[in-house]
């Protein structure tokens, strides 16, 4: 219950006082139409409405609105304000239901004005204060009227229909169709306008967005099977043997990856020049026709051989699916081969479906065995090298390795997200070292992708998982993702084991494995910066009401059921963080979509601090504070630490896209290695461990949840 509250106070929330409450009220009436098709014309309706509702009230009641409510209205010059609107507009449909209900308005009186009594039913039968609008609107059509008479005998069926939901939908659809002839003929420049508005808004073939990729009748390939099955190593023997390609990965560990393989080769391959691509960084490497990018990076404006998009399940992830949907939809190959777990299969045939490009499918199998222990880990003597022990909290991570080193003499190497991608690399290279025969690793879920780790067993030391708003338990997709991890082919461990810390978390982990992924629905979508351009042009909406733009294009936004909208949450927050500044659209778009955490105090006064410098001086260098590097021993300079690598890589990012103000490249680049050799040493100093007050084992405390 308490979710489902979290979920709607937001949204109601959005349309109270609102200035753009009615578009959003009737785009709410539309999206109940099977299909979502859009009544034309339909949004200005309520513009004027409460001369229009006091009109119908007089028609109806035969009285005039109260004296109160028209004063209301003559104290503006420019009308009434929406909310006032609104409220007007409550008080004369009261007044209307109220005359009906008393029975003063009979059924005689309508039918002599030609209104059918089954709408009466209808809006009688209907308790939605928004569909008791739209019917008294159609009501007062019937009144003035009569010829309007052509959904009469749908509305009479429909509203004879038992269920009162249903009764609710259709009563809406059959009146639409009404009220939009209604308001062309009323409103017929203010409908041109929105009609206008809805295009930029019309997310419906997102297909058409990339004309040169449907210049091509592409051979898509798609890899489907669990992790260590073989299937990236299928689509990269493609890519290689190609005359130019690109690859498209989840994370620049993974971009960064494939450029090094490309470029070294190996005794079965020899090298390809593959250029790499990430927010932060670009290469140019001589003569290269090959691209390894991050896939927010795919350019969708050059042709290629060859194209690989990697981990496609995340189609359905709430922040970053765009970019998926861009690449599979928006990449110019002849060949494109996409990477995925069993999940993604449904929604790439969607797509694929869409492009009308030809598809075939390829099933993998896992390379080597994966097996579910029958007991839980007990002691942490029962740890041996090549164990990974996975918790979801930094400072979890690191009370265990503070254990086992005390405990097991064995060292621990550690890998979580907040670490910068070249610490993670070290520590996984350290892990994986044949030499090193005492290497435990503790890590977060951050192991899941982008790291060739030799892991002989995963230990799951909890299934619970702190997602930055709430804890939630790991879903299965997640579970077979990490748990994965365990055995590679080729590796030390090519046979994987995983268990747990705690009895019924391990049981879980068995169901999870015997089970099937639930399939990815829906693929993201993200409106492009030319769409919310147009869209600000349309709606005349200001450089100064931009973090507006978001919640507009989202309540209009027609999305069909292939897709959904992506997360707008965290560009809301940047955008409304340089709301004041004078900058372009086009500008802020660019600082909207920046890697920053808005909830980090640090990162985001930082990204406050370098769009404000790039709006009133043109030039942006880093302050004293982001220079300091220190070395550091304790928890709490680690964490300042990784601060400051996150505000130097923002630094960079922007740095990319705005070259002639941001001019401390060099600095930041070689800054940001600093802090990754101290965060690496300090990684592997015994001083961390005095930094925590850990005195007994956690294995020795309650282990049965
Ligand atoms: N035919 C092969 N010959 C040699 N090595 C292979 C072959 N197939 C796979 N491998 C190796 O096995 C390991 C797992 O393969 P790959 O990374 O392609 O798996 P995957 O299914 O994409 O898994 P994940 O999603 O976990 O990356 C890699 O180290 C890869 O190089």
């Amino acid at each position: 219950m308490l979710k489902i509250s979290f979920l709607f106070v937001p949204f109601r929330k959005k349309f109270v006082g609102n200035r753009y409450r009615e578009t959003a009220l009737f785009h709410s009436l539309w999206k109940r139409l099977p299909g979502r098709k859009q009544p034309k014309g339909l949004y200005y309706f309520f513009t004027d409405k409460s001369q229009e509702l006091e009109s119908c009230s007089k028609q109806i009641t035969g009285h005039n609105t109260s004296i109160e409510d028209k004063s209301a209205i003559d104290s503006k010059n420019d009308g009434v304000t929406c909310e006032e609107s609104n409220k007007l507009s409550a008080k004369c449909l009261k007044q209307v239901l109220k005359r009906v209900e008393k029975e003063d308005i009979t059924k005689e009186y309508f039918q002599s004005r030609g209104i059918p009594p089954s709408l009466l039913v209808a809006r009688k039968a209907c308790k939605d204060e928004q569909l008791q609008r739209t019917l008294a609107s159609v009501l007062s059509e019937y009144a003035t009227n009569s010829s309007s008479t052509k959904n009469v005998d749908r509305i009479q069926r429909m509203t004879t229909t038992e269920n009162s939901d249903q009764k609710g939908d259709e009563v809406t659809m059959a009146c639409l169709p009404v009220l939009a002839k209604y308001l062309e003929e009323k409103y017929p420049k203010q409908v041109h306008a929105q009609h206008r508005i809805l295009k930029v808004v019309d997310f419906s073939h997102p297909e058409d967005w990339y004309p040169l990729a449907r210049d091509i009748k592409r051979k898509v390939i798609l890899h489907i099977g669990p992790t260590n099955s073989g299937k990236t190593h299928a689509a990269l023997e493609a890519l290689r043997a190609a005359q130019s390609g690109i690859y498209c990965g989840p994370l620049r560990l993974l971009a960064w990856e494939i450029h090094e393989r490309l470029n070294k080769g190996d005794e079965n391959h020899h090298s390809v020049p593959c250029d790499l691509l990430t927010g932060q960084e670009q290469t140019e490497i001589p003569n290269a026709q090959h691209i390894s990018c991050t896939v927010e990076m795919t350019p969708v404006y050059k042709r290629f051989q060859v194209g690989v998009v990697d981990e496609v399940q995340l189609l359905g992830d709430n922040e970053r699916a765009w970019a998926w949907t861009r690449a599979i939809l928006g990449l110019a190959v002849e060949e494109l081969h996409l990477c995925g777990d069993p999940s993604s299969e449904n929604i790439v045939r969607k797509l694929i479906n869409r492009t009308q490009d030809s598809l075939s499918v390829q099933y993998y199998e896992r390379l080597s065995s994966l097996t579910v222990e029958e007991n839980r880990l007990t002691s942490l003597q029962q740890l041996q090298a090549g164990d990974c022990l996975v918790a979801f909290s930094k400072a979890d991570l690191f009370k265990w390795k503070v254990d086992i080193e005390r405990e097991t003499g064995l060292n621990c190497s550690v890998i979580y997200g907040g670490l910068p991608p070249e610490v993670r690399r070290q520590q996984s290279i350290q892990f994986n070292n044949s030499n090193s025969s005492d290497r435990i690793l503790v890590a977060t879920d951050a192991i899941g992708m982008g790291l060739n780790l030799n892991i002989r067993r995963v230990i799951f030391s909890s299934l619970l998982k702190f997602d930055g708003k709430e804890v939630c338990s790991l879903s299965p997709s997640q579970v077979r993702q990490i748990g994965g991890r365990a055995g590679r082919f080729g590796s030390l461990f090519p046979d994987g084991l995983i268990t747990a810390v705690n009895q019924e978390d391990l049981e879980y982990i068995r169901q999870t494995f015997s089970g099937k992924l639930a399939p990815v629905s829906q693929a993201g979508l993200f409106p492009t910066a030319d769409k919310v351009q147009l869209f600000a042009e349309e709606k005349a909406i200001g450089r100064s009401s931009f973090s507006s733009i978001w919640d507009e294009m989202a309540s209009l936004a027609q999305v069909d059921g292939t897709f959904f909208l992506c997360s707008f949450e965290n560009v809301k927050a940047r955008a409304q963080a340089i709301e004041d500044l004078p900058l372009s659209i086009e500008t802020k778009y660019i600082l909207c979509m920046c890697p920053v955490d808005m909830d980090i105090p640090r990162q985001s006064v930082a990204f406050s601090e370098f769009s404000r410098e790039l709006a009133f001086e043109g030039c942006v260098r880093l302050t004293k504070a982001m220079r300091q590097v220190y070395p550091a021993e304790n928890w709490k300079d680690m964490n300042d630490l990784e601060s400051t690598y996150k505000i130097l890589d923002i630094y960079l990012w922007l740095a990319q896209r705005f070259k002639d103000a941001f001019v401390d490249i060099e600095n930041a680049t070689m800054l940001r290695s600093k802090c990754c050799k101290v965060l690496q040493n300090c990684l592997n100093s015994r001083k961390l461990a005095k930094s925590f007050d850990s005195k007994k084992t956690r294995l020795s405390k309650g282990k049965k949840r």
